[in-house]
């Protein structure tokens, strides 16, 4: 595959709700531009020495929205490559602004039906624990939190809508609307 992303932007940011597919196409994507991979969860979990789970659990979600604040400051300055954020790092315009002008930014847009199903019943990730046993109840968790986010997500450079691709079909998909795109830009 030959595409450069590195003569505009150095980095591809991938943005959605939980569950969307951003790690799993992430790595794929990674593999496809031939650069490396970060998982921001993976980062803060290196950072803090703690899980996500446990910083929910001990520290609540302000402690966690505020290191995730720090780290993705930290990657912004300091990583290129392909970043998979976490389903709530756009918490606000100027974040989301900074996001944007250190990299592409692109919404793996999944629906909501297929996130519930992926998550149904699956632990591990605090915002949706105690809504995950029924899926009616998750559905309407996921629902509501996308409405919070939805304004953010939106901004991303580009949309992928999932339908029923494989993670390395979106991944080439992403690959050919960020090189379409790029090229808009540079003329
Ligand atoms: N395109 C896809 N089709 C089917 N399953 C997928 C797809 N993308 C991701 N998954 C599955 O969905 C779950 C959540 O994916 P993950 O990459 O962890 O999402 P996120 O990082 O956005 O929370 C995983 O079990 C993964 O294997
Ligand atoms: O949507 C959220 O608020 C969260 C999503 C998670 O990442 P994924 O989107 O990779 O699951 C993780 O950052 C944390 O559990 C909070
Ligand atoms: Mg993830």
């Amino acid at each position: 595959m030959n595409v450069n992303i590195k003569p505009i932007k150095q980095a591809v940011f991938l943005c959605g709700m939980m569950g969307s597919g951003k790690t799993t196409v992430g790595k794929e994507l990674a593999k496809l531009l031939n650069v490396s991979f970060h998982d921001l969860d993976r980062l803060i979990e290196q950072r803090t020495g703690n899980s996500i789970p446990e910083i929910f659990k001990t520290e609540g979600e302000e402690a966690f929205r505020k290191i995730e604040r720090e780290t993705i400051l930290d990657v912004t300055a300091s990583l290129s490559g392909v970043i998979a954020l976490g389903g709530g790092s756009l918490q606000n315009q100027h974040l989301t602004d900074h996001i944007k002008l250190n990299g592409w930014l692109v919404f793996i847009q999944t629906p909501i039906d297929d996130i519930a199903e992926r998550l149904h019943r699956k632990d591990g990730r605090p915002m949706i624990a105690e809504n995950s046993a029924e899926k009616s109840d998750l559905f309407d968790k996921i629902s509501s939190l996308m409405e919070q986010r939805i304004p953010y997500y939106s901004q991303a450079h580009l949309t992928i809508k999932t339908g029923d691709l494989t993670p390395p079909k979106i991944a080439a998909v992403i690959v050919d609307k960020l090189a379409f795109y790029e090229q808009r830009h540079r003329s």
